[in-house]
């Protein structure tokens, strides 16, 4: 079975006196049923493990660079994400795709790059609206699946998060129907190049999860978590997410 992940995806949001909500939300859970996971903006990925070390709340930055090291000035390697304090990374965001022109292939590249160094990394794929409007869904996740993921690939450290790109932010959520139509086909795409193991690979859903929602999402065919933008900046919000998720 797939380890239940809540994970919450701070963006470009946080300051330090922000670290605070890190902590109020491992105070409330000290022994977690599910796994826990923040991943703030790089300024904090060190404080923020400092401020959580010893909690069951795990740490993850939002990028990584496909190289160890070098002449890529603002870029951060997987490496020193570990280093700081990390264990899990964001890849290939639709944020990312858009503002940084980020490939299936560079994706692909950065989830080598992650799990040699150790880190669990979320590969996030989504379709457009329009690309949804046009039917084009399913193909559009598979390719993406393909293009985005090695060959070789750590299948007990792999997570895989499907975010619409048009349910991110907007409030707007596909129906119970469309996320397990998406989720189904990612589980047999991934079992079909992988073979049984993956199987137990994390499939989270990402775009306008709230407390308000998150039951009846987790309660949806092969959904075994979130990953979470706006509700995962209060602890309070989170923790219902979180709570949803222990439940299910
Ligand atoms: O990575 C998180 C997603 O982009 C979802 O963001 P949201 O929960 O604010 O819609």
């Amino acid at each position: 079975m797939a380890r239940k992940l809540a994970a919450g995806n701070w963006k470009m949001n946080g300051v330090k006196a922000s670290l605070g909500e890190a902590t109020a939300l491992a105070e409330m859970f000290p022994a977690p049923k599910v796994d826990i996971l923040l991943c703030p903006p790089a300024t904090l990925v060190a404080p923020m493990a400092q401020a959580l070390f010893g909690t069951q709340v795990h740490v993850g930055g939002q990028d990584c660079h496909m190289k160890t090291s070098g002449a890529h000035t603002g870029d951060i390697s997987a490496e020193m994400l570990l280093d700081a304090g990390a264990d899990h990374v964001i890849l290939g965001h639709s944020e990312r795709r858009a503002d940084h022109g980020e490939t299936d292939q560079m994706v692909a590249e950065k989830t080598v790059a992650a799990t040699q160094a150790g880190l669990s990394p979320v590969v996030c794929v989504g379709e457009t609206l329009a690309q949804r409007e046009a039917g084009e869904t399913l193909a559009v996740i598979r390719q993406q699946l393909s293009g985005s993921l090695p060959d070789v690939v750590d299948l007990k450290k792999l997570v895989i998060a499907y975010e619409p790109v048009w349910a991110i932010g907007t409030g707007k959520i596909p129906t119970l129907e469309q996320i397990a139509e998406v989720h189904d086909d990612m589980r047999a795409t991934l079992v079909a190049r992988y073979g049984d193991g993956a199987k137990d690979i994390p499939l989270l859903y990402g775009g306008s999860v709230k407390p308000s929602n998150a039951a009846e999402i987790f309660a949806t065919s092969n959904v075994d978590g979130a990953l979470v933008g706006g509700a995962s900046l209060k602890a309070a919000d989170f923790s219902g997410i979180v709570k949803a998720l222990e439940a299910a």
